[in-house]
């Protein structure tokens, strides 16, 4: 929480495209021009003399001039305007109203947008009349606007210097705005600072000029340490987003708020080492490694995204032990596998690849040797967990004999047959396909003893890990003959990028189809996970809420009462009670209290009463063997 508020200096805030999200005449031409087959064009003619005069391009009277000359707007029109402008206040300052009906008397609204729609919109946060500073209409005798008032000074070139001028402010002012004339009034040396506010437009030539940029009001309020609603500007929470997940992620990140940068491809351990300082979300997909190494150089991360299902290349153990939570997409992709898998069933049963590879090199080569129909044959599926249980069910619908081997007790879909052991599916199954996770234990998990004991002509699938293969005994299986054809998605090393040659013993071998990781590579799959994952991310830090986290204790929250405090420590006993000594000792009332722990950590919530001292965060972040501590409100 930021210390005691230093005294507010004067804040000139400008109106449009600042204080609401658009420009006041551009919503009131759309208004006006309702049904008017002109409509999209003279709204464009007046948006492109805004954005001219908002840069600096053209002279302010001017623009304004030409703007209100093409605008065929009346009296009438004005309460529609109020309202759709009180839709538009920006996000950040709608917020933080508390802060404006806290200081009534230091926040003027100095704009050449016009006094009839900024007064009512401003007022509902408490500022008075008296501090809008703006342009006024004329209308004729039938209401229509007719233009403005020439004698207002901000209706001229420079008024808005003018204006403050007259203000005759003592003491330090900051101008707020996105126009070249917010950063004139700095300029001319009647303001101490001038704030670019990039929130909704961000131009360049008033940017170059700022002394601060602010891409948020929360940001101002932060860096000014001023009572402020949220706990931390969300532009200063950066995510590293790598493997190209489907943009809408990056999209949903960046309307949070937050600061998204995005590196295709994979990055190494030394390189993301590199990246990896000053991330607080980190999203990857399967192949990145997210080491000790790397989470030691992590000074600020909070969470990891994993947009995909697999967490095995992340080190879930350190996570914990460095207070990180990892969320991953447990269904997004499921069907997508197993429309994979089964279509590589069918492929091979009836030597597709082989066939393809010699139509491609002008082979004509019909025959029904080595093909047959899945219709009866049996199918062992090893790891009957989301996918192996889905691919259950799809495949009996074709009429395939599902047998499965878990080593989890699994509830046992359709008509599916369980086997007690590996061997046992083994010794009878036609098509063996692999669905387990990649937990290190599985490393190597079919090798030459499992293959050999597959029957002769059986077919091999891998859609899973790579690691879970013996690669070479594999190749030799099926050089061998002894197996008759094998799909195979996932390997041991896979290129870091599409730019890397692919190198395995498997290439060349007949009948065998080899895919780039592509399993979970639908439109489909990437579009859900690209919301699946960000959502539990920003839930994460917005309430503190666990839910689905692979690694942290799972707490699904109430919605938040007043402050949320929250603290991960390492799962040692008294942790719970040294937290609820220090509230005690600040006489603070707990309005509600959580804990989970795992085998390395505990996790408490407490919501708080909002009367606090700021010294009761200090202590709480002291309190012994504290690993990570989070105050929302
Ligand atoms: N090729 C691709 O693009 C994709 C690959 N995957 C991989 O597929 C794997 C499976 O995904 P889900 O079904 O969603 O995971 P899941 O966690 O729901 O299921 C895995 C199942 O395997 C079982 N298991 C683990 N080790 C075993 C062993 N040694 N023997 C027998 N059973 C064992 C577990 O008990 C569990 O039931 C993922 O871990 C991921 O690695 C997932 C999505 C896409
Ligand atoms: O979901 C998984 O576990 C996968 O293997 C898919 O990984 P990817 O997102 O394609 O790198």
């Amino acid at each position: 929480m930021p210390d005691q508020p230093t005294p507010l200096p004067y804040l000139i805030i400008d109106f449009d495209s600042t204080f609401t999200q658009v420009e006041g005449l551009d919503e009131l031409a759309d208004i006006a021009l309702e049904n008017s087959p002109e409509r999209e064009k003279i709204v464009g003619q007046i948006r492109a003399l805004t954005d001219r005069g908002m840069s600096g391009e053209l002279g302010f009277a001017e623009s304004l001039k030409q703007r209100l000359a093409l605008l065929p707007a009346r009296r009438e029109h004005l309460p529609l305007l109020v309202e759709r402008l009180q839709g538009k206040v920006s996000e950040s300052i709608r917020r933080n109203r508390s802060f404006f009906e806290q200081f009534p008397g230091r926040v003027y609204i100095v704009s050449s947008g016009f006094r009839e729609f900024i007064e009512p919109v401003v007022g509902e946060f408490g500022i008075a009349p008296e501090f809008v500073l703006a342009n006024t209409f004329t209308f004729d005798k039938d209401d229509h606007i007719t233009g403005f008032d020439p004698d207002n000074v901000l209706s001229r070139d420079g008024g808005k210097i003018e204006q403050l001028r007259r203000l005759h402010l003592t003491g330090p002012v900051y101008v707020l705005g996105d126009g070249y004339t917010d950063y004139q009034m700095r300029e001319a040396g009647l303001a101490d600072r001038f704030y670019a506010f990039t929130e909704n437009v961000a131009r360049p030539a008033v940017v170059a000029q700022a002394d601060k940029v602010l891409p948020s009001f929360d940001e101002f309020l932060y860096q000014n340490k001023l009572p402020m609603s949220l706990s931390y500007p969300k532009n200063r929470i950066k995510v590293l987003l790598l493997e190209n997940p489907d943009p809408r992620a990056a999209e949903l990140l960046r309307q949070e708020g937050y600061q998204v940068e995005l590196v295709p491809g994979g990055l190494d351990e030394d390189e993301l080492v590199e990246r990896i300082e000053g991330v607080s979300l980190l999203g990857i997909r399967s192949k990145t490694q997210v080491t000790a190494r790397v989470l030691e150089a992590a000074n600020r991360l909070i969470g990891i995204g994993a947009f995909c299902i697999g967490t095995n290349q992340i080190d879930l153990t350190e996570c914990l032990k460095k207070g990180v939570a990892v969320f991953n997409a447990p269904f997004s992709n499921t069907r997508s596998v197993v429309e994979l898998a089964l279509g590589e069933i069918l492929l091979l049963a009836r030597r597709v690849p082989e066939k393809n590879a010699l139509m491609h090199a002008g082979k004509w080569d019909k025959s029904a040797g080595g093909a047959f129909e899945v219709r009866g044959k049996k199918l062992g599926i090893v790891g009957y967990g989301n996918i192996g249980s889905q691919l259950s069910v799809v495949a009996e619908a074709i009429g395939l004999q599902v047998f499965y081997f878990d080593i989890a007790e699994k509830l046992q879909l359709g008509n599916a047959t369980r086997c007690r052991t590996l061997a046992e599916l083994l010794a009878q199954a036609d098509i063996v396909t692999l669905h387990v996770d990649g937990r290190p234990e599985n490393t190597n998990l079919f090798g030459a003893e499992e293959f050999a004991r597959m029957k002769p002509g059986a077919l091999f699938l891998n859609n899973a890990r790579g690691p879970v293969v013996d690669v070479p005994a594999l190749a030799a299986a099926l050089r061998s003959g002894h197996l008759d054809g094998a799909a195979v998605d996932v390997f041991p090393y896979e290129p870091k990028t599409n730019d890397e040659p692919f190198e395995s013993e498997l290439r060349g071998l007949p009948n065998v189809l080899l895919t780039p990781h592509i399993g979970g590579s639908t439109a489909e799959a990437q579009r859900n996970i690209a919301e699946f994952v960000p959502e539990r991310l920003m839930q994460y830090i917005n309430t503190g809420n666990t839910q689905q986290s692979v690694n942290f204790p799972n707490i699904q929250l109430p919605e938040q009462a007043a402050h949320r405090l929250m603290h991960i420590h390492h799962n040692v006993p008294g942790v719970l009670a040294q937290i609820n000594q220090v509230l005690a000792a600040h006489s603070v009332n707990i309005l509600g209290q959580y804990l989970k722990t795992n085998e390395h950590i505990g996790y408490v919530i407490t919501d708080v009463d909002k009367q606090y001292e700021p010294a009761l965060i200090e202590k709480l972040r002291e309190i012994e063997h504290t690993i990570k501590f989070r105050v929302l409100y």
